[in-house]
């Protein structure tokens, strides 16, 4: 529904008079609980219009971010949805395909580009609104702002996304990166989320992982560390 709320062409007051008229099952409570998270976030971009573009928690500025023509490279592999992480893949290719991915997989692609490649949020919430066709700013940069743990009630700093783990917990069959990546569309199941490990190795035509995961979490969580011990 995300498209048509953001175009108007249904209020949420609608969906919501809706759903105080049906059986209150959790899915219900579920689906009401996200329609405040949209108008949490067009709140707090309404009292302080800043946090579009700026960090709520200005101290995670520190951080800083990698830069350079291999830092540039690995965004680029990022955009195309060529990072070797095949969920990571499936959702920025969906993205360039149809402007629409689910919020789990915006998550997993989001906390990648910070973390992983330790990417300021705004570049990424940038590639976003050029590409979703939901592409609004409160829920779109506000959205990066939790994954990177720089805003309000954010995720924290120090969780980090594994790629591989996300992608056989909601995707256990693989079936929704062999729709995205052709290149795994032959690779078995159980190694689809990380084709590196198929006894076949990685399928020719798919990139190997562009980055360690496993370090580049411990670069991040030092990072953090370092700025908040300032
Ligand atoms: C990094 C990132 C960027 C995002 N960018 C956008 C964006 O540009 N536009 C956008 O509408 N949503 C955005 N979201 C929120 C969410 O991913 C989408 O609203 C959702 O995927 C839309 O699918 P749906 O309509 O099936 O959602 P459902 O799960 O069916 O939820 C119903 C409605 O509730 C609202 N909603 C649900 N989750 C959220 C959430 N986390 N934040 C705000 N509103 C929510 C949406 O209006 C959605 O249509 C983003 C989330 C993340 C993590």
């Amino acid at each position: 529904m995300s498209t048509y709320l953001k175009y108007g062409c249904v209020h949420p007051r609608t969906l919501l008079a809706d759903l105080a008229a049906a059986e209150q099952t959790e899915s219900v409570r579920r689906y009401t609980d996200e329609l405040a998270w949209r108008d949490f976030y067009a709140d707090v971009l309404w009292h302080r219009p800043e946090s579009a573009r700026e960090y709520l928690r200005p101290e995670l500025q520190a951080l800083g971010h990698d830069s350079g023509p291999q830092a540039e490279e690995l965004v680029r592999a990022w955009e195309s949805g060529r990072t070797g992480f095949p969920i990571v893949d499936a959702g920025m290719r969906q993205l360039l395909g149809e402007g629409y991915v689910h919020n789990r997989v915006r998550m997993i692609v989001a906390s990648f580009l910070v973390k992983d490649l330790h990417q300021e949020w705004t570049l990424g919430a940038r590639w976003f609104m050029q590409h979703l066709v939901d592409g609004d700013l409160a829920s779109n940069n506000h959205g990066w702002q939790w994954v990177a743990g720089t805003g309000t009630d954010a995720s924290p700093y120090y969780r980090i996304f594994n790629p591989v783990a996300q992608g056989k917990k909601f995707d256990p069959d693989g079936a929704y990166v062999k729709r995205w990546v052709p290149e795994l569309r032959d690779v078995e199941p159980r190694y689809v989320h990380e084709p590196w490990t198929a006894p076949g190795g990685i399928p020719d035509g798919y990139p190997e992982p562009v980055v360690d995961h496993a370090h580049e979490r411990q670069v991040a969580l030092d990072r953090y560390a370092r700025v908040r011990a300032r």
